[in-house]
């Protein structure tokens, strides 16, 4: 049984394996082809885009203010969120992540990764023509309000007073918590802490990893990660008390495994908080 020391240090290790984290090989490793490549039906970001979109779109959604939990240094997680909500905050434990996205959020160039083609992808999904990307570009920008520090792990996981006393109307969070959790019951543990940032009748857009042990944040930068399966994941939700409204998976073929992790899938979960 771990006790509160053990916790401790288990969190305060992966701290210290982000310290090397690095944002431009990481979106490099994972957002360009083959795992991001448009022209192919069975390439990983447009399997998420779609899920995305559809779960934003379906009609069930909806309210002022969606939170992005542990955003990493990437946007794709709220191009379908941006049509929906007034207000986006993104969030992430590291100053170079949250560098990475005020970069491109004050358009100011220098960044790691032309998102272009991903707005281009979400237009078309939402019936657009991909030339109403610049449009859907300024969209994001004007509700993007904050970028803010986050970590999971503490019972209140942002500064207080951020959020509405209710809380947020939802939540995204993509390759996060499995990936900073030095084990389930921390994963467990962090799952329980965002889900009191989320309004009651609010819902969790949760994407993540399954059968991963590792993946490298950046050359030589080996991070651990919670190995969960499809099982594991809804019985987590549940025991956080989530109500699962639908499970989506992926299984990675062969030519994405690129060695940048050992991940055998992807998923795709939309949940509620009763
Ligand atoms: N305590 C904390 N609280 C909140 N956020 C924290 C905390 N510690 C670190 N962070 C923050 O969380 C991190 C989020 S990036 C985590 C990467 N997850 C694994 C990686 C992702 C990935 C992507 C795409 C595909 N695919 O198949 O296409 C597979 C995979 C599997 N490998 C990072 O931003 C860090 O800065």
């Amino acid at each position: 049984m771990m006790d509160e020391r053990g916790k401790e240090s288990g969190v305060a290790a992966m701290a210290a394996c982000y310290q090397k984290f690095d944002p431009a090989a990481y979106l490099q490793y994972n957002y360009t082809p083959p795992r991001a490549d448009f022209s192919r039906k069975d390439s990983i970001v447009p399997w998420k885009l779609a899920c995305l979109h559809r779960a934003f779109t379906e009609g069930d959604v909806r309210g002022e203010l969606l939170v992005d939990i542990g955003s990493g240094p990437t946007l794709y997680q709220v191009m379908s969120g941006c049509e929906v909500f007034n207000r986006i905050i993104l969030t992430d434990f590291l100053e170079v992540n949250r560098q990475e996205l005020r970069r491109w959020l004050q358009d100011e160039g220098g960044c790691s990764l032309d998102w272009t083609p991903y707005l281009e992808h979400v237009c078309k999904l939402e019936g657009r023509r991909p030339s109403a990307w610049p449009e859907k570009a300024a969209k994001l920008r004007q509700v993007t309000s904050d970028i803010l520090p986050i970590d999971v792990h503490c019972s209140q996981p942002l500064a207080p007073d951020i959020l509405p006393s209710a809380g947020a109307d939802c939540l995204v969070s993509s390759f996060c918590l499995e990936s900073v959790s030095p084990d389930l019951p921390a994963f467990n543990r962090a799952l329980g802490h965002i889900r009191k940032l989320l309004r009651p009748g609010g819902h969790l857009m949760l994407i993540g990893a399954l059968g991963e042990s590792y993946y490298f944040g950046g050359p030589g930068v080996r991070i651990p990660v919670v190995p969960l399966n499809e099982a594991q994941v809804c019985t987590s939700l549940k025991e956080s008390d989530y109500t699962l409204i639908r499970l989506e998976v992926y299984t990675l073929p062969q030519d994405m495994r690129v060695g940048v992790d050992d991940v055998t899938g992807v998923f795709f979960a939309k949940a509620k908080r009763d």
